[in-house]
């Protein structure tokens, strides 16, 4: 599995579900190539940004693994950090 490979946390639907509340459109912050983009929270308060895919299989889902690839290995002040997938 794509995280485990790059040693990322792998979050289940239901927690990123509920850290959106349930990908609420309130919490939608726009929609790019792969997905659409929510905001959200964990129970401990820890503030993420969650990118849901529109689907899973296919050309656009290899696209979006290299993009988590490149992301997970990118660090820099001015750049969210992936959390996990
Ligand atoms: N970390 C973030 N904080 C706030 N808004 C975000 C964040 N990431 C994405 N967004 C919002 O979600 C939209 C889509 O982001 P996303 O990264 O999916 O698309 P993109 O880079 O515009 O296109 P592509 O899907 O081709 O990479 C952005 O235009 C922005 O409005």
């Amino acid at each position: 599995m794509l995280g485990e490979n790059l040693d990322l946390p792998i979050f289940s639907i239901e927690k990123l579900a509920i850290a959106t509340h349930n990908f609420n459109i309130a919490n939608k912050l726009g929609e790019g190539e792969f997905g659409s983009v929510y905001k959200g929270k964990f129970p401990d308060g820890q503030e993420i940004v969650v990118k849901r895919l529109y689907k899973s299989s296919g050309q656009g889902s290899e696209e979006f693994k290299n993009e988590v690839v490149i992301i997970s290995k990118l660090q820099h002040r001015n750049l969210v950090k992936l959390v996990g997938c």
